[in-house]
C-alpha cells in the first residue's frame, strides 16, 4: 500500500483533503483521527502536522506527503518536490516597523522573530547578512510591538495580519509558497497513479468545456481563439455550412473566449464544468 501523509491541521488541511477526495480517494470522517487505511484504492493516509510531513517522507517512513513549499525547505528534509498543488499559496516575507527599514542589509546585527528558522537562516547566510534569530511557534507579527524583535520574517497571504500589528514588508521576497506534493523515492508503486490523479483533479479545476456552433469557414480562426489542449473536436450539423465545436479553456478566461468567438460568428456558446480528467 502507498502510504501518504496529508495535513491533519492548519490551512492545507482542508483543500488536500478535498483534493483527495475529488481524486477518488476515501477521507476521514473524525477530523480528529489520525490514520485511514483506503483498502480500495491501494493507499494508507496518515494524518500529522503538516511541518512534520517532510520529516517523515525524507526518513523514508512514509512514500509521498502534501504539505507546504515553504515547510518542506525550513525543514532541511531530503524529500523532494514532485508537484505543486495550486493551493495554499503564499509568500515568505521580511517585515518590519512602518518605513523603519528599506533593504535586506538594514537587518544586520538585529534580531528577528520567525517561525521557519531554518528557511529564514539559509536566506540570510547566502546574502550575508548576520542576524539573531528568535523562533516563535506562531502569531509572530507581535514579536515587535512586544519588544523580543526588530523585524519578522512569516507567511504573507493578504497583509491583513501584518498591517494590523503596524508593520510592513521590505526587502527581498524569501520564498513563493505553495501546496506540494513530496516524495523521497520515484520508484514507490501507486505514486504515478495518485500524481494522475491528483493533475487530473487540478486540471478539472483548472479548465472548462466550451461547446460551439460555428460557420465551417471560420474554424481556423476560432481556433486560433481557442486551441483547446491537443485541438478542438470538431463534428458536422445538419446544415453543411455548420459545425459543433467542443473545447477545453482555462476557466479564467471563460468570458473573454465566449465574447470573441461570439464576435467571429459562433453561437451557441455553452459552458460547462469538469467533474474529473485524465490527460
Ligand atoms: N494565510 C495563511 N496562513 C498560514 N499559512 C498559510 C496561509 N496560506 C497558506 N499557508 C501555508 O500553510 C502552511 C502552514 O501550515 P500550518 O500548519 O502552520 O498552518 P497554519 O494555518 O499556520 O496552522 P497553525 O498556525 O494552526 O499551526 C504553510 O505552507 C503556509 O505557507
Ligand atoms: O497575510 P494574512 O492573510 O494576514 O495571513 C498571514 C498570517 O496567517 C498565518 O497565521 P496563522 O493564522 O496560521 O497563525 P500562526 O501565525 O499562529 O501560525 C501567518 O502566520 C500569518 O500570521
Ligand atoms: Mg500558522
Amino acid at each position: 500500500m502507498l502510504r501518504v501523509a496529508v495535513p491533519n491541521k492548519g490551512s492545507l488541511s482542508e483543500t488536500a483533503g478535498q483534493m483527495l477526495s475529488e481524486a477518488g480517494y476515501s477521507g476521514r470522517r473524525d477530523p480528529k483521527s489520525l490514520y485511514l487505511a483506503d483498502e480500495r484504492n491501494g493507499v494508507e493516509f496518515f494524518y500529522l502536522r503538516p511541518r512534520d510531513i517532510a520529516t517523515y517522507v525524507g526518513s523514508g517512513a512514509l512514500d509521498v506527503g502534501i504539505t507546504g513549499r515553504d515547510l518542506l525547505l525550513d525543514s532541511g528534509s531530503t524529500a523532494r518536490e514532485a508537484t505543486a498543488l495550486d493551493f495554499g499559496s503564499s509568500t515568505f516575507r521580511f517585515a518590519g516597523p512602518a518605513g523603519r527599514f528599506s533593504e535586506l542589509s538594514d537587518l544586520q546585527g538585529l534580531r528577528i522573530a520567525t517561525s521557519y528558522a531554518g528557511l529564514v537562516g539559509d536566506f540570510l547566510a547566502k546574502h550575508g547578512v548576520t542576524a539573531t534569530l528568535v523562533s516563535l511557534d506562531g502569531a509572530v507579527e507581535s514579536a515587535v510591538q512586544l519588544g523580543v524583535a526588530d523585524a519578522i520574517a512569516d507567511v504573507v497571504e493578504t497583509g491583513t495580519t501584518l498591517r494590523a500589528a503596524g508593520l510592513e514588508i521590505f526587502g527581498p521576497v524569501i520564498l513563493k509558497s505553495t501546496a506540494v506534493l513530496i516524495t523521497s523515492r520515484d520508484d514507490v508503486p501507486g505514486l504515478d497513479v495518485l500524481q494522475r490523479r491528483l493533475h487530473g483533479v487540478l486540471v478539472a479545476r483548472q479548465y472548462v468545456m466550451m461547446d460551439y456552433d460555428l460557420p465551417v469557414r471560420l474554424l481556423d480562426e476560432a481556433t486560433r481563439i481557442a486551441p483547446g489542449i491537443e485541438s478542438p473536436t470538431v463534428a458536422p450539423l445538419h446544415d453543411p455550412e455548420w459545425a459543433a465545436v467542443r473545447v477545453m479553456v482555462p476557466r479564467a478566461d471563460t468570458n473573454q473566449i465566449m465574447d470573441a468567438l461570439y464576435e467571429i460568428g459562433a453561437r451557441a456558446i455553452l459552458v460547462t464544468p469538469i467533474h474529473a480528467a485524465r490527460l
